[in-house]
C-alpha cells in the first residue's frame, strides 16, 4: 500500500549558514529591503511585506556558509505526519523538530530528499503583522515574498520523477531528444515552488522571492550601484523565457544566490499544460537572447545535511552549459550572427 504523499502548500521558508550576521544584514536588510522582524547575535529572521508567517528567510550565524533546509507549508497538520511517513517508508532520514526550533514555526519534519537536500515540512505558523500596505515601511526592493527554490542536482529526470510522486506538476522544461536539462515544478498556482538545475549536486542554486513589479527590480540594481555594491549583481535584470518572468541574479557576502522574481503565470487549471522548450533555443534562459553568465551555471552553496555535514558533491555526465556551446548560446548566436554578416 503506497504511503500518501504529503499535501503541500508552498515553498515557504528557508534557512541560510552566513559567517558574517551584520554583513549579512547590512545586504539584506538595508540594500535589499527585507523586514529584520527578529534578529539577535546568531540570527536574523527575515520576512517580505506580503508575507503574513512569522518570516520569510533565515540567517544564522556559523562557520561555513550554505544551506541549512527549504522548508514547504503543508495543508493541514497530520500531513507534517504524512511527509514523515512518506520519506520514511523511502528509507531516507527523517526528524521531528519541537516547536519553536525555528521562531514562529511549529512542530516540524526535517528529511534529507532522494536528491540530498535537507527539506522542512510544516504547518503551523505564527502570522506576523500585515505590512503588505504598510507603504511607510517597504524599502529597497521591497521584497514580497518567497517564491520558488532553484537547486543543483546531477540528475533533473530523477529530481522530477521524485517530486511529481510528491504531486508537483510541471509547468515547463529545457530538454532535447536525449535528456532533460530543467525543469519547474510546482504546488501553488504559479510557475514553480521548486525547480532543477543540471549540475554538480546537491547545492543550492537559488532562492527567489516575488517583488510587486519590474522597478522593484531596477531600483534593487540602482541601490546597488549608488552604494559600489555593483558586484552583488551576477545576471540580469532580464526577461526570462521559461516562467515569462522579469529577474534579476544577485549573490549575497557570502555567495548565496537569490533572485527577484516578477511577472510569471498562473498554473492553477488541472490541465494546465507544460511548456517545452529545447536546449537549443537561446531565449529559453533570456528571451532577449542575452547570454548566461558561466558562474550562474557553475556556482551554488554547499547544502547541509541533517546531520549538519557537508553532503558530497555528484557531477552529472552531460552539462546544459556545455551542449549548449559555451556558457549558454554563444555559439548558436556567433553562427547565426555570422550567417546574417
Ligand atoms: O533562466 S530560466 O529562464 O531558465 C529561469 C526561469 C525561471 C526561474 O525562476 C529561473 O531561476 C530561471
Ligand atoms: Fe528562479
Amino acid at each position: 500500500m503506497p504511503v500518501p504523499a504529503p499535501d503541500v502548500v508552498r515553498a515557504a521558508d528557508a534557512e541560510l549558514a552566513v559567517t558574517d550576521l551584520p554583513r549579512a544584514r547590512r545586504f539584506w536588510v538595508d540594500a535589499l529591503g527585507f523586514e529584520a522582524i527578529e534578529e539577535d547575535d546568531e540570527v536574523i529572521y527575515l520576512r517580505g511585506y506580503e508575507e503574513f508567517l512569522h518570516h520569510s528567510l533565515v540567517l544564522r550565524k556559523a562557520p561555513e556558509p550554505g544551506l541549512r533546509r527549504l522548508a514547504y507549508r503543508v495543508r493541514t497538520p497530520e500531513d507534517v505526519q504524512r511527509a514523515e511517513e512518506f520519506f520514511a517508508a523511502k528509507g531516507l532520514p527523517t526528524q521531528v523538530v519541537p516547536a519553536g526550533t525555528t521562531r514562529g514555526i511549529g512542530e516540524a519534519v526535517r528529511v534529507e530528499d532522494p536528491l540530498g537536500f535537507p527539506v522542512e515540512f510544516f504547518h503551523h505558523a505564527e502570522h506576523g503583522p500585515r505590512h503588505v500596505q504598510r507603504y511607510d515601511l517597504r524599502r529597497g526592493a521591497e521584497p514580497a515574498r518567497i517564491d520558488h527554490f532553484n537547486v543543483l542536482t546531477p540528475d533533473v529526470q530523477a529530481a522530477h520523477d521524485f517530486y511529481a510522486e510528491l504531486g508537483f506538476r510541471t509547468s515547463e522544461t529545457i530538454e532535447d531528444d536525449d535528456r532533460l536539462y530543467a525543469a519547474w515544478m510546482f504546488r501553488k498556482s504559479t510557475v514553480h515552488d521548486i525547480a532543477f538545475t543540471g549540475g554538480a549536486g546537491p547545492r543550492l542554486h537559488h532562492i527567489a522571492f516575488f517583488v510587486p513589479e519590474s522597478h522593484h527590480i531596477l531600483r534593487a540594481c540602482d541601490i546597488l550601484g549608488a552604494t559600489a555594491d555593483h558586484a552583488h549583481i551576477e545576471r540580469g535584470p532580464g526577461r526570462h523565457g521559461v516562467s515569462n518572468a522579469f529577474y534579476l541574479y544577485l549573490r549575497d557576502p557570502d555567495g548565496h544566490r537569490l533572485e527577484l522574481y516578477t511577472s510569471d503565470y498562473y498554473t492553477g487549471d488541472p490541465d494546465h499544460p507544460t511548456a517545452r522548450w529545447s536546449v537549443q533555443d537561446p531565449r529559453r534562459r533570456d528571451f532577449w537572447g542575452h547570454d548566461v553568465v558561466a558562474s550562474w551555471y557553475r556556482e551554488g552553496s554547499t547544502a547541509f545535511g541533517l546531520d549538519g555535514e557537508p553532503k558530497p558533491l555528484v557531477h552529472p555526465p552531460v552539462s546544459e552549459e556545455t551542449v549548449h556551446v559555451g556558457a549558454d548560446g554563444i555559439g548558436v548566436v556567433t553562427e547565426a550572427r555570422l550567417q546574417q554578416s
